[in-house]
């Protein structure tokens, strides 16, 4: 995340007592140590007269919440303990405090935040700003107006206004503030008269509205932990526009019993990228005809590699494909496990460097959710891939919730496989599926253009199953013309498509869209060939057939048949791929 510099305040001079007042803090002769932070990127101001603030660091931006320290802590210890994990702005926000109190609070907390050259900002109250002679506040709408409160406080002063709305966006956008605070990203307890939380894309569509206008620095506030930081930080960030400056909490720190650890632990994770971050688009492979080759000869040493690494799949899938999804994983050279264990889902997730996790709602409850957020989180930390697939999502208001949760709460999945009715609700659109089975039929440039969006909105690979499979990153975009019909009758042939991906991903991530296409072309070009009857390398025998009963054994021996080809290097399967790039 970069520190955006603040931009320059014209408003004209105020009483210079007040200006006085507010002039940021002068820094002490011989500072304590620190540890974390980097020096102030700019010296202090000497006098009120100058108009431009120097750019604040909002980096790891603090919230107070004094009823929330953990017995026997104090507010003050757990401020310098922040700052020395590399907190970078406080805010004191004590919503039960009396005027007088929270003045004597805030002098305190002013002390400890001066002698570490970190800003302080109040909460709401310019009056306690003003009495204490920090660096600023932060309101909301409800509170003083922004030019009230700037012709109070003076034009060096840090005022930072929240923003929960595309509407608020631009008002905010039209002041000289100096950052915005968005939020709710996520729901939160702490504070319970929040709107509605905005999810990391709501984060970005904010971003983006002002980035023409007055790219503002932004925090994003609300629901963010160590464990979600990360996904949140990822997911929020716009196309083409300023990416959110910092982020700002109150439970992860102040709750924390080691409020050090715990904000050293937040800006590492917010400050890199994780571990299962797309690589910019510079350092993945060009999806044109021209390429067909190179994409072809990469999709066959991608299976190779699932071959030669026999990665471990964890399954947590419905009872009626274990079987099928188990045998395929096999097929193509991975490791099946089945377990639906949250106690086991570290170890899975840790257990070999090549592994991933294959999460598949088919049967889901409510109850499961707390196994698929272990899952997704341990597979996170660990970098391993996590494929979803949201079977029946558009039947019933329960999976549809469990979806809605999954993809805003849960954590980051790499890939999102499911049919056109599937990949609409994870859309948003309100598809009522009958069941499993997709019985959307729509026009497949539309179709293109949902797959497209959800892939950008989620930041991962979206890919919609059908006559004709649709992939995408949100930048690149592929058409496979390949497969055959009876896979449609066979039950869990759609799911274990999943087993394959996720095999896939597990050897190879460094461009998930080609790793997953390499998983789809072995896939389908297999079922063809099961129908069609092929010369075995085995037996030498060429047997095709028509119906479903063979073609399921049929088609794990070609699935076995073109893994091993791949394993010897052999591309000429590759003959019948039928792509269309966009
Ligand atoms: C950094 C930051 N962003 C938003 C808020 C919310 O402020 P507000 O809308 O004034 O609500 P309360 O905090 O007063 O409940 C914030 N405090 N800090
Ligand atoms: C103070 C505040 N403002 C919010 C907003 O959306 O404007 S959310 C919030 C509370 C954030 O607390 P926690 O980090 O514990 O979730």
């Amino acid at each position: 995340m970069e520190s955006e510099p603040v931009s320059p305040i014209s408003e004209p001079d105020m009483a210079t007592s007040i200006a006085m007042a507010m002039a940021p803090s002068s820094v002490p002769s011989t500072p304590p140590p620190q540890p974390h932070r980097q020096p102030p990127s700019s010296p202090p101001l000497p006098t009120p007269t100058i108009l431009n603030s120097p750019p604040i660091d909002l980096s790891l931006y603090l919230v107070t919440s004094s009823s929330l320290l953990p017995p026997g802590r104090t507010l003050e210890a757990t401020v310098e303990a922040a700052i020395k994990g590399g907190v970078t702005v406080v805010q004191l926000r004590e919503k039960a405090l009396d005027t007088r109190p929270f003045i004597d609070l805030a002098r305190r907390i002013h002390a400890i935040t001066k002698s570490y050259d970190v800003p302080l900002l109040i909460n709401d109250r310019v009056d306690v700003a003003l009495a204490v002679g920090c660096e600023g506040v932060h309101i909301g709408w409800d509170d003083m107006d922004y030019e009230t409160a700037r012709r109070l406080l003076g034009p060096t002063a840090i005022i930072g206004l929240s923003v929960s709305s595309l509407e608020q966006a631009s008002l905010a956008a039209a002041t000289t503030c100096d950052y915005i605070g968005v939020g709710p990203v996520l729901p939160t307890p702490t504070k319970p008269d929040a709107s509605s939380p905005l999810f990391p894309s709501g984060v970005r569509d904010i971003l983006a509205s002002i980035s023409n206008t007055r790219p503002l620095p932004a925090v994003a506030i609300g629901g963010i932990s160590a464990t979600n930081v990360q996904s949140i930080v990822y997911k929020s960030r716009p196309h083409a526009a300023t990416p959110i400056s910092g982020i700002a909490v109150v439970s992860a720190i102040i709750a924390s019993d080691d409020p050090e650890s715990a904000s050293s632990d937040l800006l590492t994770r917010s400050r890199n990228p994780p571990p299962w971050a797309h690589p910019p688009p510079s350092q993945t492979r060009i999806f044109t005809d021209f390429y067909l080759p190179l994409i072809l000869s990469h999709a066959v040493t991608t299976i190779r590699t699932i071959k030669e690494h026999k990665p471990l799949v964890h399954h947590i899938t419905n009872a009626v494909v274990k079987p099928i999804s188990a045998n395929v994983t096999l097929a193509v050279g991975g490791s099946p496990i089945m377990s639906d264990v949250i106690d086991e889902v570290a170890s899975l997730a840790n257990i070999s460097p090549y592994s991933g996790c294959l999460i598949n709602m088919g049967t889901s409850t409510p109850a499961d959710k707390a196994l698929y957020a272990a899952a997704i989180s341990e597979n996170n930390q660990a970098g391993k891939p996590v494929v979803f697939d949201p079977v029946g999502a558009g039947a019933t208001g329960m999976r549809r919730d469990i979806v809605t949760w999954m993809l805003r709460e849960a954590g980051y999945v790499d890939v999102i496989k499911g049919n056109e009715g599937e990949i609409r609700t994870v859309a948003g659109q309100g598809v009522q599926m009958k069941g499993v089975d997709s019985t959307e039929a729509g026009n497949l440039e539309e179709m293109v253009a949902v797959v497209q969006e959800v892939a950008n909105r989620e930041r991962n690979i979206v890919i919609l199953t059908g006559p004709v499979d649709i992939l995408s990153d949100g930048t690149r975009t592929v058409l496979v013309r390949n497969g055959h019909p009876l896979q449609g009758l066979i039950t869990g042939a759609g799911c274990a498509l999943g087993s394959v991906l996720c095999a896939a991903l597990a050897v190879s991530r460094e461009d998930k869209l080609s790793s997953c296409l390499a998983g789809i072309l072995a896939y389908n070009i297999a079922a063809e060939r099961a129908v069609a009857g092929s010369r075995s390398t085995i037996t030498g025998d060429v047997k095709g057939t028509r119906r479903p009963g063979s073609f399921a054994a049929a088609f794990l021996d070609e699935l076995y048949e073109v893994t091993e080809m791949c394993l010897r290097g052999e591309e000429t399967w590759t003959g019948a791929v039928n792509l269309e790039f966009r």
